[in-house]
C-alpha cells in the first residue's frame, strides 16, 4: 500500500468506526500508532524535553482544553510551540489524533504549521512558534491593545478570511474548523494571522449541504443551527468568522458583552446600531485616529452578513474575500443576526439570559454550560435536507438549555 493510501485510510477510519467506546478507544490508539508509522515527522521525546527545558513553567505559553502549550527551541535554533496532551483526557486523545491528521494535510500562510508529533511516552504536537501569540490575549486581556491599530485589524480580518477560504475550498479536502475564535488566531512577528487548533476540525464530505454531528465549539462563536441541531456546514465557520470580525472592530467580546443592557450580545448591539444608521459607533474608540471609515463600514456589514440567522443567507468565504475589496454600498443588506433566543426576542418573547447560553446579560467569566462529549467525535449521520430555520429557533432554545450539564473552563461544548 502506498504511503498516501494508508494515510487516507487513517483519515477516514475514525469516521467509519462504530460507536462502541472500547473499539473507539482501540481505534484511537491504532490511529496514534499509524501516525508514527506512516508519517515521517516524528520528534524524539528527549528532544522536546530539552527544547522546552523539561516543560519548565517559564516556558508555558498557555493552557488549552487539550493541555498546556510550551515554547521551545530545538538544536538548529528553530523556535517551536509544543502542545502536551493532558494525561487522562479521552477527548484530548481524539483531538490529538484529529489535529495531527488534519493539519498534516494543509499548508497555507494563514494556517499554523504542524512540524511534527511525539506519541511516546507522552503525546505531544509540535508547531511553528508564532511569537505574538493569540488574538484574544491582545484584544481582550492586554493593556497594549492599541498595538492593534486599524490597519493591523483589517489585515487580520483579510488573512483569516483567506485561511478559511483555503480550508473550505482549496485544501485537498474541505475542512470545517468548528472552533474559529479569537484565541485560535495566532499572530506572527509581522502580525500575519494563523488559524490554529484543529482538534475539533472535520473533513466535510463533498456534495453534502451539511452534516449532522454532536456539538463541539465555544460559546459566543457557534452558529445557531449548529448549536441547536448539530447541523454543521461551512456556514458555521462563516458565522464564527463574522463574530471575530465584529469583535475586532469593537474590541468587545461577544459572549461577555455588557455595553448596552438592552442588547443581548455584541451581534444584537452591532445590528441595532447599524439599523439606526450608527454602525460606525461600534468602532473601538482607540481606533478612531487610524481607522479608514469605508473599510470599517464594509467590515461591519461583512460581520453582520456572516452572522445572519439564516445560514443560507450567509456568504461563502470566497464571497467574503470579494466583499472585502468592495465598498459598503455595493454589499447587500444584512438580516438580523442569529443566536440562541434571537427569534423569541424579535417576537417579544425574550427568555432569561441565563438559560439561553449566549446572551450577554450575565458578564460571568464562567462560560456557558457544556454538552457531554465535546470535540473530535465521529459523524453520527449525513443528510442533505435543510431544516426550517423557524423550527430550529424554537426547538433549539429548549434543547440547548436541557443539554446543559458540565462546565468547561474554556467555554467549550
Ligand atoms: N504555535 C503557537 N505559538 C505560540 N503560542 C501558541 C501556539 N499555539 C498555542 N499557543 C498559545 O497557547 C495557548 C493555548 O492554546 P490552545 O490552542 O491549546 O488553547 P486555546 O485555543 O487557548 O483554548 P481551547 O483549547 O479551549 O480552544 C494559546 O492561547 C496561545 O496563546
Amino acid at each position: 500500500m502506498t504511503k498516501s493510501n494508508s494515510f487516507l485510510r487513517n483519515i477516514v477510519k475514525p469516521f467509519l468506526s462504530n460507536s462502541n467506546s472500547n473499539s473507539n478507544q482501540e481505534s484511537q490508539e491504532e490511529d496514534l500508532n499509524n501516525i508514527t508509522t506512516h508519517e515521517q515527522r516524528v520528534f524524539n521525546f528527549e528532544t522536546l524535553v530539552s527544547a522546552t527545558r523539561n516543560f519548565h513553567p517559564d516556558n508555558k505559553l498557555g493552557q488549552g482544553g487539550f493541555g498546556p502549550v510550551f515554547k521551545g527551541k530545538v538544536d538548529n535554533g528553530t523556535e517551536i510551540a509544543v502542545k502536551k496532551l493532558g494525561q487522562t483526557s479521552n477527548q484530548g486523545k481524539r483531538e490529538f489524533v484529529n489535529e495531527a491528521k488534519l493539519l498534516a494535510r494543509v499548508q497555507h500562510r494563514n494556517v499554523v504549521s504542524l512540524l511534527g508529533y511525539c506519541v511516546s511516552p507522552e503525546k505531544l504536537l509540535v508547531y511553528e512558534y508564532v511569537p505574538n501569540e493569540s488574538l484574544d490575549k491582545l484584544l481582550f486581556k492586554s493593556r497594549a491593545r492599541d498595538t492593534l491599530d486599524w490597519k493591523r485589524r483589517y489585515d487580520i480580518i483579510s488573512g483569516v478570511a483567506r485561511g478559511l477560504l483555503y480550508l473550505h475550498e482549496d485544501a485537498p479536502d474541505c475542512i470545517i474548523h468548528r472552533d474559529i475564535k479569537a484565541s485560535n488566531i495566532l499572530l506572527d512577528e509581522n502580525w500575519v494571522p494563523k488559524i490554529a487548533d484543529f482538534g475539533m476540525a472535520k473533513l466535510y464530505p463533498e456534495d453534502q449541504t451539511h452534516v449532522n454531528t454532536r456539538i463541539a465549539g465555544t460559546n459566543g462563536y457557534m452558529a445557531p443551527e449548529y448549536v441547536m441541531h448539530g447541523n454543521l456546514s461551512i456556514k458555521a465557520d462563516v458565522y464564527s468568522f463574522g463574530v471575530v470580525v465584529l469583535e475586532l472592530i469593537s474590541g468587545q467580546k461577544n459572549y461577555t458583552f455588557d455595553l448596552d443592557s438592552e442588547c443581548a450580545n455584541l451581534l444584537d448591539w452591532a445590528y441595532k446600531q447599524y439599523k439606526k444608521g450608527k454602525g460606525l459607533e461600534i468602532l473601538e474608540p482607540i481606533l478612531a485616529s487610524t481607522a479608514d471609515p469605508v473599510q470599517v463600514a464594509s467590515c461591519i456589514k461583512i460581520g453582520l452578513l456572516c452572522t445572519q440567522f439564516d445560514h443560507h443567507r450567509r456568504p461563502t468565504m470566497s464571497r467574503v474575500a470579494l466583499m472585502l475589496s468592495r465598498k459598503p454600498g455595493a454589499l447587500e443588506e444584512p438580516t438580523p443576526p442569529g443566536y440562541l433566543g434571537s427569534r423569541r426576542r424579535s417576537h417579544g418573547l425574550a427568555t432569561s439570559s441565563s438559560s439561553d447560553g449566549m446572551s450577554g446579560g450575565s458578564n460571568s467569566q464562567s462560560r456557558a454550560p457544556t454538552a457531554s462529549g465535546g470535540g473530535g467525535v465521529p459523524l453520527t449521520s449525513i443528510t442533505t435536507q435543510s431544516p426550517n430555520p423557524a423550527d430550529m429557533a424554537d426547538q433549539g432554545h429548549h434543547r440547548a438549555a436541557t443539554r446543559a450539564s458540565h462546565f468547561h473552563p474554556h467555554g467549550r461544548r
